[in-house]
């Protein structure tokens, strides 16, 4: 059995990912021809250079928020005339079926899937949805979402076609990893967080009997502390998230699925400039499974973080083996391809 199918979904990690995990675990089962729909310059190009799947680049942009500001019109331009390069592409190509992972990437590949009649999945990391994922909803056959509480954001009509199949984790190892002092993982997202780059530089400074580990998203950090170790980008994320004692984080949702998925005690200060504050909400999930906190930027306080990570350090890790659901959305698409 052969599977032929399009994606899109990317400009940032958090929607990235995800579709990358599903594509694993998908070529792993059968024989898989991929075309990735990708936006110009956008991570996605770079990490998809070094795979084997089929590309298609896209110059389009984001919308800026309120969405009926006068700046959108030539981006909602750019959009509507790459939706025939992708119409165009998608006909030639084929696919069985098409999965997006949203970002405003997704929307003309969706619409397009639907206007040719290819069956549209779609996967939606966020507790509150992305505009992209909201509107294919009803072109959807099926859409899958990480979080329960996701279900109310979506219009009724398409609630029954909804699995919660939580976010497709992404398992890169380049081997396990020990460390003798308690480590502290401080990550930014995948493009880096200058608030948490300066918070590390102050923790480091603070705590000197722990280990920190950041990822700095190439962005400026002004300290040199001897127990702070910065990376520009960690490739192997699944190897920490095994061994370190806690982690602090922005509320992406991908990386908030990662820490519930490791059970990664965990303080999470949510980028309150997010789309209608989306990062907040991803963030509640950390303190509603009882694996840590969180805390609003503006409260942020140096001694009560010191004290909270104090307590997150003491609790045990385990080593788990939870099914991934990139196998679940796997299990549907072979069982859509088969129909
Ligand atoms: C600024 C912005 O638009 N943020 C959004 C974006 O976040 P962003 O791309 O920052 O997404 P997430 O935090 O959700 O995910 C980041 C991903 O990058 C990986 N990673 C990160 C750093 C690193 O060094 N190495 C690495 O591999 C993480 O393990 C994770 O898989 O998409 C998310 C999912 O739709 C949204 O919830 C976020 O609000």
């Amino acid at each position: 059995m052969k599977v032929k199918i399009a994606v899109a979904g990317g400009v940032t990690g958090g929607h990235l990912y995800p579709a990358l995990s599903v594509l694993e675990f998908l070529s792993e089962k059968v024989d898989t021809e991929v075309l990735y729909f990708t936006v110009k310059g956008k991570l996605e190009e770079k990490v998809l250079s070094e795979s084997k799947y089929r590309t298609y680049s896209l110059n389009v942009q984001g919308l800026i928020r309120p969405i009926y500001s006068f700046k959108n019109i030539p981006r909602v331009l750019k959009i509507f005339n790459n939706k025939k390069r992708v119409l165009k592409k998608l006909k030639e190509f084929n696919p069985d079926i098409v999965f997006v992972t949203g970002g405003y990437v997704s929307y003309p590949v969706g619409l397009s899937a639907y206007k040719l009649n290819i069956p549209l999945y779609i996967h939606e990391q966020n507790v509150i949805p992305g505009l992209s994922n909201l509107k294919l909803s009803k072109f959807a056959e099926k859409i899958f979402v990480s979080f329960e509480s996701s279900i109310d954001y979506f219009p009724e009509d398409v609630k029954e076609k909804i699995i919660v199949s939580g976010n497709p984790v992404r398992i890169k190892t380049k081997g396990e990893l020990k460390f003798e002092t308690p480590t502290i993982l401080i990550v930014g997202g995948s493009g880096g967080s200058e608030f948490l780059n300066e918070l590390a530089c102050k923790l480091a400074n603070k705590m000197k009997n722990y280990n920190f580990i950041l990822s700095s998203g190439g962005k400026k950090v002004k300290c040199k502390e001897k127990n702070l170790k910065v990376f520009p980008y960690i490739d192997n994320m699944y190897d920490y998230y095994r061994s370190i004692s806690c982690a602090i984080t922005r509320g992406g949702a991908t990386t908030i699925y990662e820490l519930l998925y490791f059970e990664v005690p965990s303080i999470v200060i949510p980028w309150e400039g997010s789309t209608e504050s989306h990062q907040i909400e991803n963030a509640k999930q950390i303190v509603k499974s009882k694996l840590g906190y969180m805390i609003k930027e503006k409260e942020v306080n140096l001694n009560d973080l010191v004290s909270k990570i104090e307590i997150l350090v003491q609790r045990e890790r385990k080593i788990l083996n939870k099914k991934n659901p990139a196998k679940i959305i796997v299990e549907e698409i072979l069982k859509e391809v088969k129909k």
